[in-house]
């Protein structure tokens, strides 16, 4: 109860709370056992583990320390600075946040002093001491990344190491890396590097319990793996970003236990309305030191206009850490966050827990009939990794541009990982599942063209500055029956599970529902080329909630310890955002205690905006990014997975029809039914 009292007295984030109830018994039994179950997943590394992270950050502080003091005597610098020459390092990410898991890289920041360069110090001097010592393996650069890094193994622990030259002599040994004149005359690259490090303690300052924080992040960051919308680079949210997210449910909920915060979060997120930011602190524009660097504002900057789920970092210079995040990218996680939430909403009327169920892998390649299958191949292992890490980098624009050129009427889901086949090492592959748009009914059986869109997506893959010859991609369509076996747990296609899981009985029941009211088509859109497509009757209340550009927010208002609602949901509407809300109308909601309120519409910036800007996030692409390993198949890797269908059937002739099985590389882009030659890398080289 001590912890409700204290809470009372203070405010976190820009609006009140929106509860300030606490755990009853049963919550505190039920985060037990969510703590158990996260314990049992194998998700908190053992006291070894710990220990030789701890040993290995003690030897890479040493090891930066002997760097400087070498820096500075090559530099000639006088014997008493030399005596005083430091370096140091500093954690940020998961590790800083305390919620990796076993394996996991540490994300680090070296400070050094003004004299100690990018170029010559850090990716020369410091890169050749590393590639020296036997300990360090897997040492790459990468330093024309939008955050430069250098990547390693030492002793086993894979490090992300960052470098912050800042404008000074001597680096204290009690250095504040939050104090914003640290700033001052620093390099973009040093705002950008220091950004994680100060981002990281904005957070710990800002949320009201850490230990609930990071149960609660630890939650979510392995739901979201399990549901295969962890990672930033396919346009989905990473670390950051669920770690923001979070962090504000908590700041909403400063009371709640574990398992109320998880049931919140799914909660608040199904109903937000997008692109309204994810703030946990007002936005700073100045700085406290006046340093004027460009932060987030889409009243200023048209490019943050385009943002299609902003969260924005707490330290200043804020900024979005969403950018990647596409129209269908956050079609895909608000489905997810309505799954959650009806999953949690069954716990709660539920004594026993399904936690199993809300981490159930999402069957992705059960999930869609037609698949893209993108085959990325080079002449060398070296080679394959570079040309892999690029491939991936672009391959949230062929979501984007296929969407756009079908009008939104296809749908993509690209897979957030890379599959490697054994049996070919020199080639890994991408996987994208498409369908017709939900609702959407077909009209005459016209096909889906995009040919040219696979074109057009080659020949910007192929611009890649490092290309060289036999690095190639090759995109075929794929039926779900023809996926290859190598994608699959231990290479073996899973046997249909007479288990229905949560998925496949939510797809029944829609089905159902659906086929009962198929006669009630509700609306209609408008193609691009002005051709009227009516939205089937298949469309459910909540599908049409969910596809609205214009959705009223009723999230659950809870009774404070007084019984009264210690919040309106409007508050929720970032108070710095209000500037840029329009109040087009007034909508009453139902609220869970009865009672309805009147919360201003929000008209979406998006709106107004054409589907071509969303080019202009290309100028983002490759940024932040590491060329990295294949990831492990984990994310999908448990338990056979029964997914019926998760499509609609259709009721008519379907949009995408297909003829017979395709066969897997065949060079025919099928979807279409049309043919084409799929050109090969040297041909479209010479365009
Ligand atoms: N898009 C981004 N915007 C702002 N900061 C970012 C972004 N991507 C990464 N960072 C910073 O770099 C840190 C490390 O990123 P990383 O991808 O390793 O994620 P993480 O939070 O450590 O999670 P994981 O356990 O997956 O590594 C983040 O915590 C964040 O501080
Ligand atoms: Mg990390
Ligand atoms: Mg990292």
């Amino acid at each position: 109860m001590a912890s409700v009292q204290q809470n009372r007295q203070i405010r976190y984030g820009i609006t009140e709370p929106i509860s300030l109830g606490g755990p009853t018994e049963l919550d505190v039994i039920k985060t037990k056992a969510l703590e158990n179950y996260l314990q049992d997943a194998g998700l908190y590394e053992s006291n070894e583990e710990a220990l030789r992270r701890e040993e290995v950050l003690g030897r890479l502080d040493e090891i930066v320390k002997t760097w400087i003091k070498k820096i500075s005597r090559d530099k000639g610098l006088s014997d008493e600075t030399v005596e005083q020459a430091n370096a140091k390092i500093f954690t940020f990410g998961s590790y800083r946040l305390k919620v990796h898991g076993p394996g996991a890289d540490i994300d680090t920041l070296c400070v050094g002093p003004r004299y100690a360069t990018r170029g010559n110090g850090f990716f020369g001097e410091l890169h050749r001491m590393l590639s020296e010592l036997p300990e360090v393996t897997e040492l790459h650069s990468v330093p024309d990344a939008y955050v430069p890094l250098m990547g390693f193994k030492l002793n086993g622990v894979s490090i992300d190491l960052l470098y912050a030259k800042l404008p000074l002599w001597i680096i204290p040994e009690d250095l504040d890396l939050s104090d914003d004149s640290i700033l001052q005359n620093a390099d973009e690259q040093t705002v950008r590097s220091l950004n994680g490090c100060r981002v990281t303690d904005k957070i710990f300052r800002l949320v009201p319990n850490i230990q609930s924080f990071r149960t609660t992040l630890r939650c979510i960051r392995f739901w979201a793996k399990k549901r295969g919308v962890y990672s930033n680079v396919s346009g989905f949210l990473g670390g950051i970003n669920w770690a923001l997210l979070v962090a504000r449910i908590c700041q909403l909920y400063p009371n709640a236990s574990p398992n109320m915060l998880v049931s919140r979060f799914f909660r608040v997120y199904t109903q937000w309305r997008w692109p309204n930011p994810i703030l946990l602190c007002s936005i700073d524009e100045e700085g406290s030191s006046s340093l004027g660097l460009q932060v987030w504002d889409p009243r200023r900057n048209p490019k943050d206009l385009l943002h299609k789920m902003p969260i924005i970092t707490p330290a200043y210079p804020c900024m979005n850490s969403s950018y990647n995040v596409s129209a269908s990218t956050l079609r895909i996680m608000t489905g997810e966050f309505q799954r959650g939430k009806d999953i949690c909403a069954a716990m709660e009327g539920n004594e026993a827990d399904q936690w199993d169920t809300l981490f159930e892998p999402f069957g992705f390649f059960e999930a869609y009939k037609n698949y893209l299958q993108i085959n990325i191949s080079a002449s060398n292992v070296e080679d394959l990794k570079k040309w892999r890490g690029w491939v991936e980098s672009r391959f949230r624009q062929l979501t984007l541009v296929i969407e756009r050129h079908t009008c939104d009427m296809l749908q993509c889901h690209p897979h957030p990982h890379g599959f490697q086949d054994d049996s070919r090492p020199l080639q890994c592959s991408l996987f994208m599942g498409l369908q017709r748009k939900q609702g959407v009914t077909a009209v005459g059986g016209e096909p889906f063209d995009i040919r040219r869109t696979i074109e057009e997506f080659k020949q910007t893959v192929y611009g890649y500055t490092l290309w060289s010859p036999r690095m190639e991609i090759n995109v075929s369509h794929v039926m779900r029956r023809s996926i290859p076996s190598f994608v699959f747990p231990g290479g073996v296609r899973p046997l249909r599970n007479s288990k229905g899981t949560w998925d496949s009985k939510r797809s029944s029941e829609q089905r159902v529902s659906s086929t009962g009211s198929s006669s009630s088509t509700i609306t209609s859109c408008e193609s691009k080329g002005g051709k009227k497509r009516k939205l089937g009757g298949d469309e459910t209340f909540t599908d049409q909630l969910r596809n609205s550009k214009r959705v009223a927010v009723s999230v659950h208002v809870e009774n404070g310890e007084d019984g009264s609602p210690n919040s309106s949901v409007e508050s929720i509407c970032s108070a710095p955002m209000k500037e840029l809300c329009t109040k087009v109308e007034y909508d009453p909601i139902n609220k869970d205690v009865g009672e309805s309120h009147p919360v201003e519409k929000i008209a979406t910036p998006q709106a107004s905006l054409s589907q071509e800007s969303e080019e202009v996030e290309d100028n983002f692409g490759f940024r932040n990014q590491v060329v990295k390993q294949i990831p492990s198949k984990d994310a999908f890797s448990k338990g056979a997975v029964e997914v019926e269908e998760l499509e609609d059937v259709p009721t008519q002739q379907p949009v995408v029809t297909h003829k017979a099985s395709v066969q897997l590389q065949k060079p025919i882009i099928k979807l279409n039914f049309t043919s084409l030659s799929t050109i090969n890398a040297k041909n479209l080289r010479a365009y």
